[in-house]
């Protein structure tokens, strides 16, 4: 439906977009996901007309979305802030839209009350934004994008300004809104959970370049790249020689459990990745055997789960790894690390630069 097109936007010295290219099914619930300043508000910002790209085209079912003047486009911007008018009560809010637009008064009531209902939102329609939660004023917003009736509705941080308990609800909320509103949402956020929990599929951006574009469970289990393996999730990751016979050489720590996979045909130099919830303490007895061993350095507990830091000599940074429930170890503790080879993931070829030393 949506198709941004080679899309570069430049201020000055930054690149904020360079050449993003995306496309975006009818329907479908599509996130915008990378850290503070990589471009996710400018690219909404191009979409819903407030801002013109120095090159690269957008079109919406094949028309050039660009050529068409912000009120004119069928997209919708939620503001971070929701912008409500203070002196307006909520009912009075979510009409001013279709009122600007000369809609009939009888059309205007029966929209208006139709979308209340569907926000849950009737028993405080004479109310106003000062008199509501955080919750409730997330909901007037919404309330007052959705009864435009977009084709796209573009929604920047939408949750950033509630608490953790309301943020779980309400995501469960603009799902069962967007399936019920049948708008295709285009959600922008830096919180990886928030993406891969809300969203069909997710394009991470970094540095105004996107990195990947995939479903949450594909972006977690093959992240391309070192940037997407860190940021969506946590990750170990190590560099080495992945060997054709299995294995992966890491300089100065020994050989590490993966699987052969692409490397069947030869070693290849690169960086591989194993998600924390997938290593396991080796058998303490068995420890000579074990990959892996280092100190526990230390133990955060979540209640379901712990995260232990272990570092092991020849690595810069500790290995990570989950445990459920209580840790079974104590900081200070000398333990074996092991995984399963298939756990071990590449992420990123690099080209090997070989140092040829003469002797003369
Ligand atoms: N009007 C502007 N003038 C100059 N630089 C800008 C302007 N708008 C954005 N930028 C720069 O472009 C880059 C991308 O900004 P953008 O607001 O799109 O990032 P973002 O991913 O939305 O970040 P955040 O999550 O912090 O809102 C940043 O480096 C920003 O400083």
């Amino acid at each position: 439906m949506i198709r941004i097109h080679e899309v570069t936007r430049r201020f000055g010295d930054t690149t904020a977009l360079d050449a993003v290219s995306l496309d975006i099914a009818e329907g479908e619930f599509f996130a915008l996901l990378g850290p503070s300043g990589c471009g996710k508000t400018t690219l909404l910002r191009v979409l819903a007309g407030f801002e013109t790209p120095d090159s690269g085209t957008v079109t919406l079912d094949g028309r050039d979305l660009l050529a068409l003047a912000p009120h004119r486009r069928p997209v919708n911007l939620m503001f971070q802030s929701y912008a409500l008018f203070p002196h307006m009560t909520v009912e009075r809010n979510i009409a001013y839209g279709l009122a600007r637009e000369g809609l009939p008064r009888a059309e205007i009531r029966e929209r208006v009350t139709e979308v209340l209902d569907t926000v849950g939102l009737t028993a405080l329609a004479r109310r106003r934004p000062q008199q509501l939660s955080g919750g409730q004023r997330q909901r007037v917003a919404l309330a007052r994008a959705i009864v435009k009736r977009p084709r796209l509705l573009l929604l920047d941080e939408p949750l950033s300004a509630l608490d953790k308990q309301v943020r779980a609800e309400m995501q469960l909320e603009l799902k069962r809104l967007q399936h019920e509103a049948g708008i295709t949402f285009l959600v922008v956020t830096h919180d990886q959970e928030e993406a891969m929990s809300l969203a069909d599929r997710i394009a991470v951006l970094d540095a105004g370049r996107v990195q990947q574009v995939d479903t949450p469970v594909e972006l977690y289990r093959r992240p391309r790249g070192r940037f997407v393996a860190g940021f969506v999730g946590a990750n170990n990751i190590f560099a080495g020689r992945l060997l054709a016979s299995g294995g992966l050489d890491v300089p100065g720590v020994g050989v590490l459990p993966a699987a052969a996979g692409d490397a069947a045909s030869g070693d290849i130099t690169g960086l591989v990745a194993v998600r924390p919830e997938n290593i396991r303490f080796a058998d303490p007895d068995g420890d000579a055997d074990a990959p892996l061993q280092g100190t526990v350095l230390d133990i955060s507990f979540f209640g379901g789960s712990s995260r232990i830091a272990v570092t092991v000599p020849g690595l810069d940074r500790p290995v990570l790894l989950t445990a459920p429930g209580p840790a079974p170890v104590a900081p200070g503790a000398r333990v074996a690390l092991s995984w399963h080879p298939e756990s071990a993931v590449l992420i990123e070829e690099t080209v090997e630069t070989t140092v040829e030393t003469t002797h003369g």
